[in-house]
């Protein structure tokens, strides 16, 4: 069984070598779509009962491991100098620096592998992470897929 949990959260980011506007600083409201695998819950009585994963649950740890993190922050690649020298300049701003440039496909990979190790096996399930889709606009969107 598979099941899939949508967030949504505002970021800024720019393409540093973008040959078109996306090296731009903008934004987006992405939206992320985690999709786990696993056995239904057979557990009479337990909260979890006919369930691969609570959906609240789902959601609190992605908000706790990416949505809270990348909201309302700039998305840099570490590397893109002239912007992390700017961000840097203003006081408490809420930047993340990351080891890629935050192309869809990169946010949505990095996501993956920030992902992979929080959604555990609690219940002996075999709950995995299988999929995470990221939308930057709603007509662009990568999916980080668990490699066969
Ligand atoms: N393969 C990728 N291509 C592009 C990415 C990306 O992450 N991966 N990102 C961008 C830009 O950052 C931008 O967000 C996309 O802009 P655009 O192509 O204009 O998308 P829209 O949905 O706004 O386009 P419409 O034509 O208005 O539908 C560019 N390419
Ligand atoms: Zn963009």
């Amino acid at each position: 069984m598979q099941i899939t949990r949508r967030l949504e959260f505002d970021a800024g980011h720019r393409i540093p070598d973008h040959k078109s506007q996306c090296r731009h600083l903008h934004g987006h409201r992405y939206a992320l779509e985690i999709t786990l695998s696993g056995e239904v819950i057979q557990l009479d009585g337990d909260a979890a009962n006919g369930m691969v994963m609570d959906f609240a649950e789902v959601k609190a740890l992605a908000k706790e491991h990416i949505v809270d993190r990348w909201d309302h922050a700039f998305l840099v690649f570490e590397r893109d100098e002239p912007l992390v020298s700017f961000l840097r300049s203003m006081p408490d701003h809420k930047t993340v620096l990351m080891p890629c440039v935050p192309t869809a496909e990169n946010l949505a990979q990095r996501a993956f592998q920030l992902l992979d190790e929080v959604y555990r096996d609690t219940y002996g399930n075999h709950l995995r992470l299988q999929r995470v889709r990221l939308y930057e606009t709603p007509n662009c969107w990568a999916d980080a897929v668990r490699p066969e």
